[in-house]
């Protein structure tokens, strides 16, 4: 932060800021002693916590407890309790590592062993019913988030901070019916309550669930994992904050993955579109839902490292609207008008980032002409919704279709879809393929961009399987073997995003605050 931070601020400008499940996990002091105790000089700030994670996402407190839903579901089996208990001995343990003051411990661990009780029981009385349910199932996994914000409510007060567990576990109401679906008046609904939740809280920070409750069809089949970030929208949107902060391990969204191309150069400035498209093809830095709540209300994203706090991140925020609707300045005032239109006006036309996508196959139909040709797209469609298979690419001529779809532990689906799809003529599976997309707002106006990305591919010895150009205006994808995946991140990085955008350079300067 900077000293411009005026003290003005403090009433009633509300920061809200995210911590993943390894930010939580790793570094719980640096969140509470660098982060939250630095911004509340200056914010009102409420935080929104994922369920811990001590290593990796996919051995974290969440995935854990789908485990225990799927060892419930065995006949004789006790492995869920032994889950619920390592989760437990998890929560004590790291409790009792941080936390100094004896009453504080006392009562985080009295919480943490009923919010395992609970558990245990729910998970046991679905074993009895043999039956675990969408609802049944969020029930289940929110314990990680509850257990996690308990742990950091706790932390913060042990380290002088006045915080305030707050469980969103029921802000849905009971009768919510399915026939409401996800739609806007959800949302809405949602973020009004968060906000409401977090004014009770008083001067105290809220250290806020990430997770809502229990959510028609199922949080997991209708959000999907990751729903904290979009958990944390709302909450911004409820409370009108000044920005979301999503803080991460990374120092924001780069020109490529930072893990496989050593010369990504970090982002400054990205719109909503480029971060969404990002995300479903490969690059999942943010929860793609996260965007458009946020976004509707004029809230800027900010993506930055628990590990550099210094570090001015990655902003999301549309080049074509203000803070507050199109009457008002944009926000903050100058510094942001200074970079976006640095960033946004910039005559240099170059993609905004690579990305590539893993656990790729390609279907591959060509018609036996039994059906009309009108009816062909309809019935591959209706062969891969009953198999809940998405489709990522699609290329097409009238009798010949090229698909590529995204699976993961998903075999017995798959070839129950291709059996149905041989009815309509024959199908070819190519597995362990990658799609590799260039993903740009400015992609629209480059002439020639595809044919230059698809002949630096073939440079490089990259076979090309399927080209995809044209859906969306800010990506140009294609398939290629999994084995080629890296070096066409690296070469295409090389040829077409080799030079520093001018929002690149000023990434150094402190805007948020001037
Ligand atoms: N374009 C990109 N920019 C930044 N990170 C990316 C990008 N593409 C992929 N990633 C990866 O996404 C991960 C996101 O950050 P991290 O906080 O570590 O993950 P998580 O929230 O999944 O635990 C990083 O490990 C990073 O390597
Ligand atoms: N704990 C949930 C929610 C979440 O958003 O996690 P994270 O913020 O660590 O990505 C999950 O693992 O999906």
């Amino acid at each position: 932060m900077t000293s411009s931070q005026t003290l003005s601020q403090t009433a009633d400008t509300w920061l809200i800021q995210k911590f993943g499940g390894t930010s939580v996990g790793k570094l719980p002091l640096e969140i509470v002693d660098n982060i939250v105790r630095a911004y509340l000089k200056d914010y009102r700030v409420a935080v929104v916590c994922s369920a811990r994670s001590t290593d990796t996402k996919s051995e974290g407190t969440t995935s854990r407890l789908l485990k225990a839903a799927e060892h419930a579901l065995k006949k004789g089996s006790s492995k869920h309790i032994d889950i619920v208990n390592t989760i437990k001995d998890d929560h004590i343990t790291v409790s009792r590592k941080f936390i100094q003051d004896a009453d504080i411990l006392a009562n985080l661990e009295a919480s943490i062993s009923h919010e395992c009780d609970i558990l245990a029981n729910f998970l046991s009385a679905a074993q009895v019913i043999d039956e675990i349910s969408p609802r049944t199932k969020d029930s289940i996994i929110g314990a990680g988030e509850k257990l996690s914000c308990l742990f950091m409510a706790g932390l913060l007060n042990d380290r002088g901070i006045a915080a305030q567990y707050v469980n969103l576990d029921s802000i849905i109401p009971i009768g919510y019916s399915a026939k409401h679906g996800l739609d806007q008046s959800f949302y809405d609904h949602i973020a009004t309550e968060i906000g409401n939740k977090i004014q009770e809280c008083g001067e105290k920070v809220p250290v806020i669930t990430g997770y809502f409750g229990i959510v028609p069809a199922g949080l997991l089949e209708a959000i999907g994992r990751g729903y904290t970030d979009l958990c944390a929208a709302l909450a911004a949107v409820g409370v009108n904050a000044e920005e979301l902060q999503v803080w991460k391990e990374v120092d924001g969204i780069f020109t490529a993955d930072p893990r496989k191309v050593p010369t990504a150069r970090l982002i400054s400035m990205i719109t909503p579109d480029e971060a969404a498209e990002l995300t479903y093809y490969g690059s999942e830095v943010i929860h793609p839902f996260t965007m458009e709540q946020v976004i509707r209300a004029h809230i800027p994203i900010r993506i930055k490292n628990v590990e550099n706090v210094a570090g001015n991140g990655t902003v999301i925020f549309p080049d074509n609207i203000s803070r507050k609707g199109d009457v008002t300045p944009p926000h903050p005032p100058t510094a942001l008008e200074r970079i976006s239109s640095a960033f946004f006006n910039s005559q240099k036309k170059e993609p905004t980032a690579v990305t590539t996508k893993q656990n790729i196959i390609v279907l591959n139909l060509h018609s036996n002409k039994r059906f009309h040709s009108h009816g062909f797209l309809a019935e591959i469609f209706g062969i891969l919704h009953r198999w809940e298979l998405v489709v990522d690419l699609i290329s097409t001529s009238e009798v010949h279709v090229s698909m590529a779809l995204h699976y993961e532990s998903r075999e017995h689906d798959l070839r129950d879809a291709v059996d149905e799809l041989k009815r309509l003529g024959s199908v070819d599976v190519i597995r362990d393929m990658t799609i590799v997309s260039l993903v740009g707002k400015k992609m629209k106006q480059m002439v020639g961009i595809a044919g230059k990305m698809f002949s630096t591919l073939a440079g490089a010895g990259v076979n090309i399987e399927m080209i995809s150009q044209g859906a969306s205006e800010i990506n140009i994808s294609c398939v290629i073997q999994e084995k080629d995946s890296l070096k066409a991140l690296n070469v295409l990085h090389q040829h077409l995003l080799c030079n520093p955008s001018s929002a690149d350079l000023l990434d150094n300067r402190p805007w948020l605050l001037s």
